[in-house]
């Protein structure tokens, strides 16, 4: 069911604040979907309480031959990202962070060679692969893995790579909301139609809104404010399910649009707020919080997507830019583990 109150708008305080305060039912339903008291995650699905066990097939892991709540009760961060290494490269930043052992790192996942997962202290860091598909079966996987560890309020970021829209390259991007790329409505309406993850389900597209948690961001500015090597900034984020044209691109092996196109499409994402291109952010907003859970998309810019659309930079110059990310979430965790956890 879509929203019908007036919650798509932008700049809300928080989800959980919006919850309690709105009267509309698709809030009040995913009200009920959110969080337990406690904290811990309320699955809402009534078909899961008839299975004999949970097999979590992509993580290799189950709730018969697991116990999941001894290996992850204690998450408080669940940090993802495309790449296997990059999440593995997190785990052992963030060991050095919190001043925690990484001898003997290994991929808890392994056994389903799908996705890498690494736990350090109260944190997971896992890879996702490329886009919604693969980081949506993760995201679902380590929510049920999470609600069955009984973890407790755990906050999700997403340690990503992007291309950005009138930035310099290296800048680090977080996003406010995220755009599903479809612009068909008018001018005046864009803002609020396409801020949305569609998601087809038995034939139907479901709209889920698509809103990341404002406080968490504006905490996660402050702190990458800090910085003094690269700019970050607050913004939208559009997320194509494709790389070449569904980004624009005029490299990819088709190309039915003219230069002038791909400039004007680029042009108008940027007057509606959109600061960087990527391919998850919808998807990761919507299931988040309609489980309940903060969330933040962070991600470093490739490319400066005015001025082209291959990715030229050397190895070593795109490794310097996947660490900022890192470091900007690797403060928040290092101050929350401080002031909370320790
Ligand atoms: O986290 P990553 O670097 O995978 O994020 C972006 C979006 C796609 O997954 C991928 C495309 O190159 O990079
Ligand atoms: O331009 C880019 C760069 C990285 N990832 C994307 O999805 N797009």
């Amino acid at each position: 069911m879509d929203c019908d109150c007036d919650f798509l708008l932008p700049c809300r305080e928080s989800w959980e604040a919006h919850y309690s305060n709105c009267s509309s039912i698709w809030c009040k339903e995913n009200n009920e979907t959110a969080k337990n008291k406690d904290g811990t995650i309320r699955l809402k699905n009534k078909h899961l309480s008839s299975l004999e066990y949970d097999v979590l097939y992509h993580l290799g892991l189950d709730t018969k031959n697991n116990d999941l709540q001894t290996m992850f009760g204690d998450v408080k961060f669940v940090c993802m990202g495309g790449t296997k290494k990059r999440m593995k490269d997190f785990a052992v930043y963030i060991a050095n962070v919190l001043q925690l052992p990484n001898e003997g790192l290994v991929n808890i996942t392994k056994n389903s060679h799908r996705y890498a997962m690494y736990k350090i202290g109260p944190v997971l860091s896992v890879n996702h692969g490329i886009g919604v598909p693969s980081m949506t079966i993760l995201l679902q996987e380590v929510i049920k893995m999470l609600s069955y560890a009984k973890a407790k309020d755990p906050i999700f970021f997403r340690i990503g790579t992007c291309g950005g829209l009138k930035i310099p390259a290296g800048s680090v991007v977080i996003s406010s909301w995220a755009l599903n790329g479809i612009l068909e409505k008018s001018y005046n309406l864009i803002h609020i139609e396409v801020k949305s993850f569609l998601q087809p389900i038995m034939g139907k597209v479901h709209k889920l809104p698509s809103f990341f948690d404002k406080r968490l961001n504006q905490e996660l500015h402050f702190l990458a404010s800090e910085e003094t090597g690269f700019e970050t900034f607050i913004g939208g984020t559009m997320a194509a399910d494709d790389y070449y044209q569904g980004q624009a691109r005029l490299d990819g092996p088709f190309c039915d649009y003219s230069e002038a196109d791909k400039m004007s499409f680029l042009n108008q994402l940027i007057d509606i707020g959109v600061r960087n291109i990527e391919m998850e952010a919808t998807a990761f907003a919507a299931l988040t919080s309609k489980a309940g859970l903060r969330a933040a998309d962070v991600c470093v810019t490739f490319l400066d997507r005015l001025n082209g659309d291959q990715v030229t930079s050397s190895n070593s110059k795109l490794a310097e830019f996947q660490e900022r990310p890192m470091v900007v979430v690797g403060k928040y965790i290092s101050r929350y583990y401080e002031t909370k956890l320790k």
